[in-house]
């Protein structure tokens, strides 16, 4: 497995961009390509840009994501290697936008325009549904990590893909900072879905969910002015039939995202003890799943619910991802003939530094450290040690080597995160860090 290293890092900084020139937001730094996030739309992703970076060397054009991604398709046909192609950067950046745009220069110069590589595009509506949100960096920002490996025949032909998901913060489902979304999908089922449907589930609007209005400090966000919650869930529908999602499967998911923003609307006046739940009218209900339910909420009091919303949340989003691969994954046979190549895409939640940084920045944050790592490792350290190797003259670049701050968190044995995990066994624990 060669990992090609076609990091491709976003830096953000938009006040650049009054430049005029059109290709000035993206440089090289030898193998990796250094971006700054346009937040325009400029005519650079077009079908005529694909067809003049295919099968170019890096250099001989103006530095682009496409001949990244051409680099990753030429290396893997000429050398039979896997490639793998890092994308990282703060939120906010483009890493999304930037995988989709490798994504689709893949499908176009792999040639065939099958059905397969346009349910690999269309996975990303649904995934985003599902695993984005407002924020207040970015108003599509990914609330977890996903790596994509697209498998091709021996011809360069994509054959299928497989993706993996990291971390989904699911505490965003119970509730949100001021300025920020709960995942798009909610809102998108309440202005999508019609009349009869939401008369079903009984829905009204988004105002009346608690999950959907309560901010942890103050006021509500509930639109997003550069998203159209309605006309994104025509396209999460068609996006779900490509995918294979039947009626019924999408129907079942709608009725426990339904169930998420009830149960957020659950008010706990008091707890009752198993012996009075045994005495009440409730000890007869005959459905198993509502006793468990109720005992388990006796038991963990007013958390139960954020704890069951969330639970039931994470769960849907791992069922869709393994829906989603069971439609554009096939497996292949051991025979060397049928043997495949890949690409992996790696698109990771960005580096975040709130006001208020929760255990879920935590741990975006450690995952970014470790990407940080990697980068300075293969672009300095390794870099510089062929250097000596080879008694290339140079000047020694220094560099700030995040290793130190990586072994106090994650790495040696008495570490922050294994510290939390041992608390956290106690109950009614309670952590603040101040780094
Ligand atoms: N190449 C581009 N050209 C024009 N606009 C872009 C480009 N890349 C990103 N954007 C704009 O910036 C927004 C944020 O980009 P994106 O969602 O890809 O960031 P991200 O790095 O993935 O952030 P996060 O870590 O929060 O998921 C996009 O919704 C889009 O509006």
């Amino acid at each position: 497995f060669q990992w090609c290293l076609a990091l491709v890092v976003f830096l953000f900084a938009g006040l650049l961009l009054e430049v005029t020139l059109i290709n000035v937001f993206q440089t090289y730094t030898g193998s990796v390509l250094v971006a700054v996030n346009p937040y325009q739309l400029l005519p650079l992703y077009t079908v005529d840009q694909i067809r003049l970076y295919f099968n170019k060397r890096i250099g001989e054009l103006p530095p682009h994501v496409f001949a990244i991604a051409d680099n990753c398709y030429f290396n893997m046909k000429r050398n039979k290697r896997d490639q793998c192609c890092v994308i990282s950067g703060e939120s906010g950046a483009g890493k999304t936008e930037s995988t989709k745009l490798i994504l689709q220069f893949l499908a176009a110069v792999s040639g065939q325009h099958s059905w397969i590589e346009q349910q690999i595009l269309e996975a990303n509506p649904i995934l985003e549904a599902f695993g984005n949100a407002k924020t207040i960096r970015n108003d599509n920002s990914s609330r977890f990590g996903k790596y994509i490996d697209i498998h091709f025949n021996h011809n360069g032909v994509i054959e299928g893909a497989r993706i993996e998901q990291f971390l989904l913060e699911k505490s965003r489902v119970c509730r949100q900072a001021p300025e920020e979304r709960n995942y798009h999908i909610f809102y998108c089922m309440l202005m999508g879905m019609n009349t009869e449907q939401k008369k079903m589930l009984n829905l009204g609007t988004a105002s009346e969910y608690t999950y959907l209005t309560m901010v942890i400090v103050s006021g509500n966000c509930m639109s997003c002015d550069s998203r159209n919650d309605a006309k994104d869930y025509a396209h999460i529908r068609s996006a779900m039939k490509i995918l294979m999602f039947s009626d019924s499967e999408h129907w079942d998911i709608s009725k426990l995202l339904a169930a998420i923003l009830h149960l957020g609307n659950v008010e706990f006046e008091g707890k009752l003890s198993i012996t009075d739940f045994a005495r009440s009218p409730l000890s007869t209900w005959t459905d198993q799943v509502a006793i468990t339910l109720y005992l388990k909420a006796v038991m963990m009091g007013s958390n139960s619910s954020l704890i069951f919303s969330q639970g039931i949340y994470g769960q849907i989003f791992l069922w869709i991802v393994n829906k989603i691969n069971s439609a554009i994954f096939n497996p292949t046979s051991q025979k060397p003939k049928d043997r495949r190549q890949s690409i992996g895409l790696l698109d990771i939640f960005g580096f975040e530094n709130f006001s208020n940084n929760s255990f879920e920045q935590l741990c975006i944050n450690i995952a970014n450290e470790h990407l940080q790592q990697f980068f300075v490792h293969h672009v300095f350290k390794l870099e510089q040690e062929e250097y000596l190797v080879e008694h290339i003259a140079w000047n020694n670049i220094d560099f700030t080597d995040n290793r130190q701050a990586l072994e106090v968190i994650a790495l040696k044995p008495m570490n922050i995160i294994s510290l939390i995990d041992e608390e956290s066994k106690f109950p009614k624990v309670n952590f603040w860090f101040h780094l």
